[in-house]
């Protein structure tokens, strides 16, 4: 598909309104005389290069004991140092500055302190962006000032989810026409998992859910993908019909071990190109990368990993070619 189709063709379609300004659509922010600029967005997978991406502002991180590995770091005495989160964060922020990403930083609020978790909130499908529905209490009122925010920046909105609970961690847009979706009935439940297939399966795509044990917060602390047919996989953790089924649609694993998952080691966001950004910490995985031929950049993110959240839940990409 050409780049001025992939972006012009979902903006038409997510926005009936702006069906009228199609003939004016042309790859990019122009709309041509008249017209408002309308950036760049879309994605339809985890491993097209990265064009523009959301970050939240860490100004208010604190450590919720709302999941496994958050609950652990309390246990062990860990807290949050907010001007050393808000320097990772910085220097994140150029590591994807650095390779050619345009970002979007939502700002700081102090009811909502795991707002840099970007990616759990909404939810950029080809079509617009889509208002998740966070489980987590403390999360719930993120997803509507996120979505107000892109909003206001100028992306296009799809709608959103109003029935169960839908976390953004829990989505892999695997590739053109095939998304998975997990499901732990804690964050991502039935009802939530859904709603969100179905708006996938209206447009033709396969959406499958894929169920797992809640001690692990989001999929993607156990799958991620790496490119269009590779896959960062915790395979002692995901159930055998899962890693069959993968197979058969052709997804290459590369294993990763559970105590490696925990660190945030299969939390990976590919920048498309065989470029992935990691976390520092997962020396192995990043070392098992860079021997499958990929270039991996180094985040030190160690202050957001004892929250339970890695790279791939401080990024959520808006736009992908
Ligand atoms: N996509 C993810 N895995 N996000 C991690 C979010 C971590 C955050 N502390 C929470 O419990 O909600």
């Amino acid at each position: 598909m050409s780049r001025a189709m992939m972006f012009s063709r979902p903006i038409a379609e997510g926005r009936p309104d702006l069906l009228m300004r199609r003939e004016h659509t042309i790859f990019g922010e122009d709309w041509g005389a008249g017209g408002h600029a309308l950036p760049r967005f879309g994605v339809s997978s985890e491993s097209g290069v990265l064009d523009t991406v959301l970050l939240g502002a860490p100004c208010h991180l604190s450590i919720v004991p709302a999941n496994s590995v958050s609950r652990e770091s309390l246990r062990n005495g860990l807290c949050c140092s907010t001007r050393h989160a808000r320097a990772q964060h910085a220097m994140l922020a150029e590591a994807l500055a650095g390779c050619g990403v345009r970002t979007h930083v939502v700002p700081a609020k102090p009811d909502l302190p795991d707002l840099a978790f970007t990616r759990d909130t909404t939810l950029m499908t080809p079509w617009g962006l889509v208002e998740l529905r966070p489980a987590a209490g403390h999360r719930r009122a993120e997803a509507p000032y996120v979505a107000g925010i892109v909003k206001n920046i100028g992306f296009p909105l799809l709608g959103r989810i109003e029935e169960g609970t839908v976390e953004g961690g829990d989505v892999s847009i695997v590739r053109p026409g095939l998304v998975i979706i997990g499901c732990s009935g804690e964050r991502t439940d039935e009802k939530g998992a859904k709603a969100l297939a179905s708006i996938f399966e209206r447009k033709g795509w396969q959406a499958i859910v894929y169920r797992y044990d809640p001690h692990f917060l989001h999929l993607d602390t156990i799958f991620c993908m790496v490119d269009s047919a590779r896959a960062l996989a915790c395979t002692d953790v995901l159930d055998d019909d899962f890693l069959a089924r993968l197979g058969a649609l052709g997804i290459d694993l590369v294993p990763v071990g559970y105590k490696e998952a925990r660190k945030l080691g299969c939390n990976v966001l590919s920048l498309g190109k065989k470029r992935i950004l990691s976390t520092r910490d997962n020396a192995h995985v990043n070392g098992r990368l860079r021997a499958l031929g990929y270039e991996v950049i180094e985040a030190d993110i160690g202050q957001f990993t004892q929250c339970g959240g890695g790279v791939h839940c401080l990024t959520m990409p808006l736009a992908r070619h």
